[in-house]
């Protein structure tokens, strides 16, 4: 499809928020010569990125899924974790989880209040509706009918019993939460659902921005999708800071540095890792990055690559029931079915030592849409290699304390970053987890299907320790008193947390929206500062964490840039 070198946008990075700014600009305007540059493969018509089960599946694939070595962190007991994102078109949005979950709309106001006009919740729930097509029974002042993104329970009959038997635990369950259908109107938090998915009811194929907004444009002979291409730097016309177009290698590290020019606009989106880097190879950064690499300045934005963010959480493994056995053959399924997004009551502050203190009072008190984080079950773990008859109830920190940061190692777009991850940097964050361990254990161990603890996967507590875990005949009665944990007992699940805890996939924060003087790196449309013609437009931009998975969230960052640029563009009809 790349036919010329002449556009009037090119985007850096073809992932879930691209798809959609140029899925929505190509519509609109079919004239529009729009270049996508994505350094992964196509996913078009693929069964591994269309066939929901087989998700699990793409975790091993490095062609399509990117692993990031981190910098050992201090509570981490020397451990480099890998943070990771989807590499090929459609980003994320191809190879993700598929839970469907939405932030509360104080997170966007708190984006808005940071000097973000356009960016609370009162503008972006419409966009929400927009995107939509919610296939579940749903409020229409909530959900959307008519959208690009389909919404659904799964594929029919594709559910497998370990969702109901979670919320059937969790009625039994004496800490005592409501139960909802919709805990996703960006309000409710703190009652048990079920989980909807990022999955087409109708088809039983996974519902992503690259189907559904760009592949379904294959016969617009003006949106060009390049693949497997990295781009290099953004070119700047001399002298005047505007962006020109971009500098990238279609075929691998040796090959040619090839230019491709934008006469009206470059998108860099290239997610919460691609995008500082390729801003930093570009000039754009901090002074001592470009002294250490001697590249020559464009604009001194020593905000880039830092306030980095993610959802740091752990995969509980438990022996299951032979009985209950998980996934049925359906494609059309997740393995994902129910959970909480948990807001802890007076009672639960009590045993929240830390964070009761400092964090709930400064940012969660008086906000009663914010959850601490959800507790969810799945059918199937997640880790390939425990045994797939095992069941896993997994929870993560929505806000947490520590931040990290993403920076180039070299000018050469095929070098490592250098990460670092900030997971559990702060002990208020190791605190939660502890809590969140118990909390879901005793969800755990009430299921019907729960035959004890997979030990390995476990804190190691230690003999005679009531928290020891192991096989068990059966789960405990919905009555039964919780776990005792001593101050031992603590200190493992600390340990476990610093040796198991991980980051969610859920990248975020790295090119912040917010004021210059803030470590701002772009403006409120998304102006990268310093420069002209150049915006970025993806997660990287989130000045702040959102209490959910993130993928509501990039599409909204897509169809919010869809607008503005379409704006300044005189482009009508997005
Ligand atoms: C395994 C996994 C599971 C997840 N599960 C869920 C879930 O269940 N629910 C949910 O809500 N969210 C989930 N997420 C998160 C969600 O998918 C992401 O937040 C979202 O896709 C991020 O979108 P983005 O546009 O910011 O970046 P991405 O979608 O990551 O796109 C960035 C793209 O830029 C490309 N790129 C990077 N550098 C370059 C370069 N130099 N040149 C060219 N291209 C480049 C990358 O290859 C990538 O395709 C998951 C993510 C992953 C990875």
């Amino acid at each position: 499809m790349h036919s010329s070198s002449r556009y009037d946008i090119i985007f850096a990075g073809g992932g879930t928020t691209a798809c959609v700014i140029a899925g929505r600009l190509a519509a609109a305007d079919p004239d529009l010569e729009i270049l996508i540059i994505e350094s992964g493969p196509s996913t078009k018509d693929e069964d591994i990125h269309t066939q929901p089960n087989q998700w699990i599946g793409l975790l091993n694939r490095t062609d399509v899924y990117m692993a990031h070595s981190s910098l050992t962190a201090t509570n981490l007991n020397g451990r480099s974790p890998k943070v990771n994102n989807g590499s090929c078109v459609g980003g994320g949005g191809s190879v993700n989880a598929m839970m469907y979950n939405r932030a509360p709309a104080s997170d966007y106001d708190d984006w808005e209040r940071l000097g973000n006009p356009g960016w609370g919740a009162a503008d972006l729930i419409p966009l929400a509706r927009k995107l939509e097509t919610y296939q579940i029974d749903g409020s229409e002042s909530i959900h959307g009918s008519s959208g690009p993104i389909k919404v659904s329970y799964g594929a029919p009959h594709s559910r497998s019993k370990i969702g109901a038997d979670f919320l059937s635990a969790a009625a039994g369950f004496p800490r005592g939460r409501e139960f909802a259908d919709e805990w996703n109107d960006f309000a409710t938090c703190d009652v048990y659902g079920k989980f909807p998915k990022y999955i087409d009811a109708e088809t039983g194929r996974r519902s992503d921005s690259a189907h559904a907004y760009l592949y379904s444009q294959s016969d617009n002979p003006n949106l060009h999708i390049l693949d497997q291409a990295h781009v290099n730097r953004v070119i700047f016309e001399d002298k005047s800071n505007r962006a020109v177009g971009v500098e990238y290698q279609a075929g691998g590290a040796n090959s040619a540095m090839l230019t491709a020019y934008a006469s009206r606009l470059v998108v860099v989106s290239a997610g919460t890792f691609g995008s500082p880097a390729i801003l930093e190879r570009s000039g754009i950064g901090g002074i001592n990055i470009m002294d250490k690499h001697g590249i020559p300045v464009v604009s001194d934005l020593p905000g880039v690559g830092h306030n980095y963010n993610d959802h740091p959480g752990a995969f509980l493994a438990y022996l299951a029931d032979q009985g209950m056995r998980k996934a049925n053959a359906s494609s059309g399924y997740n393995d994902v079915d129910a959970g909480i997004k948990v807001r802890p009551n007076g009672e639960d502050l009590r045993e929240l030592p830390i964070f009761s203190d400092h964090r709930w009072p400064k940012f969660f008190d008086k906000i009663p849409d914010k959850s601490v984080g959800p507790v969810f079950s799945l059918a199937r773990p997640m880790d390939s290699n425990l045994d797939p008859t095992n069941y896993q109830v997994a929870y993560f920190l929505s806000y947490p304390a520590g931040t990290g940061t993403v920076h180039i190692t070299g000018r050469d777009s095929f070098l490592p970053i250098e990460v670092y991850s900030g997971l559990l940097d702060r002990d208020e964050d190791l605190v939660l987890l502890r809590w969140f361990y118990k909390w879901s254990r005793e969800l755990a161990r009430r299921m019907d299907c729960y035959r004890g603890e997979n030990v390995p996967e476990h804190p190691r507590f230690s003999e005679g320790s009531e928290a020891r875990c192991g096989a068990r005949e059966g789960p405990v009665a919905h009555a039964a008193p919780e776990i005792k944990y001593t101050e031992a007992d603590n200190e493992a699940i600390d340990e476990f947390h610093r040796e198991k805890a991980v980051f969610c996939w859920h990248a975020l924060g790295s090119c912040a929206m917010k004021s210059r003087e803030d470590s701002g790196v772009v403006d409120p449309r998304l102006n990268v500062y310093g420069t002209k013609n150049l915006k970025v437009a993806d997660m990287s931009i989130a000045p702040l964490n959102v209490g959910a998975n993130t993928y509501h969230t990039a599409l909204l960052v897509g169809e919010k840039a869809a607008i503005i640029i379409a704006e300044e563009l005189g482009i009508s009809g997005v």
